[in-house]
């Protein structure tokens, strides 16, 4: 279980307030949809999940551990078994899709197999499952330089998966995909929450968030203004947000 109390964050010389006051539950398996109009805080409260930014204040608890209390081995919990997809994610840009992938497992791989770049034939063949499930087999042996901003995510995703992250937090992660692509990519973080009973926390669209996920969270000014399952958003709740 994944709780997170009070968490509060604001920036620069002048404490301007990002995130207020933060507070939810979450279990394994939840798929959550973060909606938000822009500058709400919804980059923010993700990087903030991944420990990419510092706290004010607040609890975070994981699996019974205090991350912020624990400092260094809390941030290193997050970082080993999360996965932080940014808007722009960073791949090997000289690598191929597939190698991009397989460096996804080095946390799981013994060294000397990193070093001397040879694969185990069932970590290949996950990484290129996770591959075809994104519909991208056909760019497999493509240099990752080569690559759309959209089929950059999907291998930024594809090396989550690969990685075996029990979350996934993943913003804004279909942005520029034709409407098929961008189901089929919903589907496979779907499928992983349903079948792996990963966690998936996804800053989305609100009609996608509607089809894929099964919580949404509407942030407005730093707050989550609403926390709602398995069901659509009311027009009101659209107005709040
Ligand atoms: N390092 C920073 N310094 C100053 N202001 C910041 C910083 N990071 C974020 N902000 C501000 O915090 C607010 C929330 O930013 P955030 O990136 O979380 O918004 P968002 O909801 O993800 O927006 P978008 O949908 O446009 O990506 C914005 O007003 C942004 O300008």
């Amino acid at each position: 279980m994944i709780r997170v109390e009070n968490l509060s964050k604001s920036v620069g010389a002048d404490r301007i307030p990002i995130l207020r006051d933060i507070r939810f539950d979450m279990q394994q398996g939840e798929m959550i949809a973060v909606v938000g109009s822009s500058g709400s805080g919804k980059s923010m409260l993700l990087k903030c999940l991944a420990m990419k930014e510092t706290w004010d204040s607040g609890r975070f608890t994981v699996d019974g551990m205090d991350i912020l209390k624990e400092g260094w081995s809390g941030k290193q919990k997050i970082r080993r078994e999360w996965a932080y997809l940014e808007q722009n994610p960073q791949l090997y840009p000289r690598k191929t899709a597939l190698k991009n992938v397989l460096i996804g497992r080095f946390g799981q791989t013994p060294l000397w197999r990193m070093a001397t770049g040879m694969v185990r034939s069932d970590d290949y063949m996950g990484a290129m499952d996770h591959l075809e499930g994104l519909g991208l087999l056909d760019k497999a042996h493509q240099l990752a330089e080569k690559m759309s901003g959209g089929e950059k995510q999907r291998v930024a995703i594809a090396r989550a998966l690969a990685h075996g992250a029990k979350v996934v937090l993943a913003d804004e992660p279909v942005i520029g995909l034709d409407p098929h692509t961008a189901d089929a990519v919903l589907e496979t973080l779907r499928k992983l929450c349903e079948e792996e009973r990963a966690t998936v926390i996804a800053v989305l669209p609100i009609e996608l968030a509607e089809k894929h996920a099964s919580r949404i969270w509407g942030i407005a000014e730093g707050r989550i203004a609403f926390d709602i399952r398995g069901r659509r958003l009311t027009q009101q709740e659209k107005n709040q947000i």
